[in-house]
């Protein structure tokens, strides 16, 4: 569980994170969404405690990071996978990393296998594709064996197998009652992956829910009818909005069921009757209309 309370960051006069607070669930994926400069590398590095707030708090299993007893072993981080001595191997990176934190060396042959470097475990890190770098990244933030993960973009870059295998990965962890938070700014790759939504926009909490009340909340219905025009009245008479493109009309504010009954009721046959979902970018795009730093002029 992460739980932040009114987390806000400051650079000067600007504020990076505003009076942000959500909690973040074991046993789910949660997707830490919003457009470039939202404020979520920041609000991750404040939960690591690689930042300080300016007010607030950010607490991992109840404590603030820098009074966790063995922070390895109760999140694993992956912020930047660049981050590595580039002439150090993967194994001996991971062994360090071991060492230092009372993790028993064994462990590391796990990750690596776990992670698919096995046989690249005596390459130096510097060498590494965008992948594998990404992979030893994961590696090491599964090290402690934690039951919280947190991972800044983790399918950045990568290839289509390798952001399947990321996603996979994710769900599996978290399905093992793990927390999992995952920041990206894409909403396609979250739609897939993430069973929750967080979403920020400069620095301040804009919506969270299941994946599902996101697209739920634009849903249309398609209805085709030989009888569009006086269905598309009688619609509109209940209180519905709807849209007349010949023999098809886009209904929004009811749903099907509610238009299907209606169509019962007054005898009207129907071709076709769909739920539309809007898709998780159409959502996304939606709620941060207002809150994307440098957008396109509309
Ligand atoms: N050290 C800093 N000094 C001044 N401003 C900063 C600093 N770090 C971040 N900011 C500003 O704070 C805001 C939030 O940045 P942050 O990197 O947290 O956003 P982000 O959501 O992670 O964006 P991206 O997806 O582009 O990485 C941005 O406007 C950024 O310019």
């Amino acid at each position: 569980m992460i739980q932040l309370s009114g987390l806000t960051k400051r650079y000067g006069e600007k504020v990076a994170v505003d009076d942000l607070s959500f909690t973040v669930r074991p046993g789910l994926v949660t997707g830490f969404l919003g457009p470039n400069g939202a404020g979520k590398s920041t609000t991750l590095r404040m939960i690591l405690g690689l930042d300080l707030p300016t007010s607030g708090t950010a607490t991992i299993l109840g404590r603030p990071h820098r009074e966790l007893p063995h922070p390895l072993r109760t999140i694993g981080s992956l912020l930047d996978a660049q981050a590595v001595h580039p002439g150090r191997t993967a194994y001996k990176h991971l062994l360090y990393l071991a060492q230092t934190n009372g993790i028993p060396a064994a462990r590391v042959d796990e990750v690596l296998g776990l992670v698919g470097l096995a046989e690249a475990a005596g390459e130096q890190a510097g060498g590494f594709s965008l992948g594998m770098g990404q992979r030893l990244g994961l590696a090491a933030a599964l090290l402690g064996d934690p039951p919280v993960l947190l991972l800044d973009e983790p399918v950045n870059g990568l290839d289509p197998e390798g952001v399947l295998w990321i996603r996979t990965l994710m769900r599996g962890l978290a399905a093992e009652g793990r927390t999992v938070l995952l920041s990206s700014h894409l909403m396609s790759e979250m739609a897939l992956t993430a069973d929750r939504l967080v979403v920020v926009g400069k620095g301040r909490l804009i919506a969270e829910g299941e994946i599902g009340d996101f697209t739920g909340a634009g849903a249309s219905v398609v209805v085709r009818t030989p009888e569009a025009a006086s269905f598309a009245g009688r619609l509109e008479l209940s209180g519905a909005c709807v849209q007349v493109h010949g023999d098809e009309l886009l209904v929004t504010g009811m749903g099907a069921p509610d238009v299907g009954r209606l169509a019962a009721a007054e005898s009207v046959t129907l071709f076709e009757l769909t739920t539309r979902h809007a898709s998780l970018e159409e959502a996304f795009m939606e709620l941060t209309r207002d809150a994307v730093e440098y957008g396109a002029a509309r």
